[in-house]
């Protein structure tokens, strides 16, 4: 009788399949936000794809996902050739290969999870990543919700949703070359929704393609047009953080959520056994932690460049020359492969140098990194998660965008929010230094600390039990993935 019951509330489950966009900051954000649906009383199926799942299991050792009988992981197969499971994938293919491959077997896991004869409840509703738009047609055909999660900033998916009209207008693609350094880029775009002040080059880099056929281009455009098919947005953000942005959208789609930061509502959650799902596609190495308590508060520059970008050689020793100068302590996450060609090319006149004062490391518990008291500044590539993270800790950046979202993000942490400076591209080991010192002993430095500690309280009030965010997930929950309509 016993086990009749437990079958039947299993059955009676809500059930949310999750699948993020196969990249590290992409999983991260959906694992957080299927942990909090798993807590609001749903099953959760969360997909990977193959190769990713190999690292995942591979960072984390055979037996961590063990006992989650509420709480399961699929895979599906990312149509690209087998390749070394210790490197990220090329973005361009990996977009392309989504765009062909990726819907037939996300229905058919639909099908196999919907049978009969499955141990699981059948599904309910999908919370998909915003830029894996095939499932929108997954959700039509078996007439479910699916809700579009972007785990970028508020004002990234507003740039994100306008290349449309951008192209339409003739603007983008740029006519040639030339394009990105006439002064073009400089062009003031003033009619976007609840955007101000806004250049060309501010938006996201998918702009600044001369070819119409680039696949991130193309990408992009088929995220933002099929968006509206969607029965809502999610977005990785706080009301009060990007307010006006967030208005503008509410007006283009019937129902978008800011439920961010993620991670500050998990740690509401007290005795939570999904405690054990970690996050990253890297071991973490946690020694870092020990060399920060050895340090005097605010005085550690932070260093990490996310999961995907790489940069030339050059840019790294510039980097690390500007950091050494600084004669102020760094801790800086160099991945295997961050630089083209391999990262030994920092010389052994520079280890000497910054022996003691700098520590390098391939991966750490970032968010653990940022609260340290240690920690007065970090130096970023303005990734959102990064950026979101840093605004949750209170720790005001210098900005190095490479790509994507992160000259949005840039922009709006140094301009609207005051709490970052930008470093130029062409980056030099004098602007470094200067920068560093600016950041952790001068007079913007130390008003940047004091605006990036109030966004800091806003984004805890955001997160509190009764805060925006937490409101919102529990509207997002009861008006669309529960929604019979
Ligand atoms: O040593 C490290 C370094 C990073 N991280 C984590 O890795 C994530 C990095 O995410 P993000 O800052 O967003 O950078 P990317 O990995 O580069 O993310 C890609 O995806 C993001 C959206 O999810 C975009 O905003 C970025 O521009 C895009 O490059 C963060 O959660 C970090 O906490 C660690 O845990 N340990």
């Amino acid at each position: 009788m016993k086990e009749m019951d437990s079958k039947t509330q299993v059955a009676d489950k809500p059930h949310v399949v999750c699948i993020p966009c196969p990249a590290q900051s992409h999983m991260k954000a959906m694992l957080k936000l299927s942990k909090l649906l798993h807590h609001e009383g749903f099953h959760i199926t969360f997909v990977n794809t193959e190769f990713n799942h190999q690292r995942f299991m591979k960072s984390r050792g055979p037996n961590s996902l063990d006992g989650l009988s509420d709480f399961q992981f699929e895979t599906i197969p990312d149509g690209l050739p087998p390749s070394d499971i210790n490197a990220t994938q090329d973005i361009s293919s990996l977009c392309k290969s989504i765009m062909i491959n990726l819907l037939a077997p996300f229905s058919d896991l639909l099908v196999k999870l919907n049978s009969p004869t499955s141990d699981n409840p059948p599904v309910t509703c999908i919370v998909s990543d915003g830029f894996m738009p095939f499932t929108i047609t997954a959700a039509q055909e078996f007439k479910i919700p699916v809700v579009m999660f972007f785990t970028i900033s508020a004002c990234s998916v507003m740039g994100c949703l306008q290349l449309p009209s951008l192209k339409d207008k003739g603007i983008i693609p740029l006519k040639d070359e030339s394009y990105l350094t006439n002064g073009y880029l400089d062009t003031i775009i003033d009619w976007i929704p609840g955007m101000k002040d806004i250049r060309l080059r501010d938006l996201p880099s998918f702009v600044r393609t001369i070819d119409p056929n680039d696949i991130l281009f193309r990408y992009v455009i088929d995220a933002a047009e099929r968006a509206p098919s969607a029965s809502g947005i999610i977005v990785h953000t706080f009301d009060e953080l990007e307010q006006e942005v967030l208005h503008a959208l509410s007006t283009m789609f019937p129902h978008v959520y800011a439920i961010g930061p993620l991670e500050p509502q998990l740690n509401h959650l007290s005795n939570d056994h999904l405690e054990s799902i970690g996050y990253g596609l890297w071991k973490e190495e946690t020694q870092c932690l020990n060399w920060l308590n050895s340090k005097a508060p605010n005085s550690v520059i932070y260093v990490s460049f996310g999961s995907i970008v790489v940069m030339t050689p050059s840019q790294l020793v510039e980097i690390g020359w500007g950091l050494a100068n600084s004669k102020y302590p760094f801790l800086w996450i160099i991945r295997p492969d961050l630089v083209e060609g391999g990262s030994t090319i920092l010389s052994l006149e520079f280890q000497v140098e910054i022996k003691e004062r700098g520590l390098i490391t391939s991966w750490c518990p970032q968010e653990e990194v940022l609260n340290h008291p240690s920690i007065g500044g970090f130096l970023t590539h303005s990734g959102w998660n990064s950026t979101i993270e840093s605004v949750c800790a209170g720790v005001p950046m210098l900005c190095l965008p490479f790509f994507a979202d992160q000259q949005t993000n840039c922009k709006y942490t140094c301009n609207e929010w005051a709490i970052g400076m930008e470093i130029d591209f062409d980056v030099k080991r004098e602007e470094v230094e200067k920068m560093v010192r600016e950041l952790l002993e001068g007079d913007k430095g130390k008003k940047m600390k004091k605006k990036a500690t109030e966004w800091k309280k806003l984004a805890e009030e955001a997160t509190s039990p009764l805060g925006s965010s937490s409101i919102n997930l529990k509207n997002l929950v009861s008006e669309v993935l529960l929604s019979k309509g």
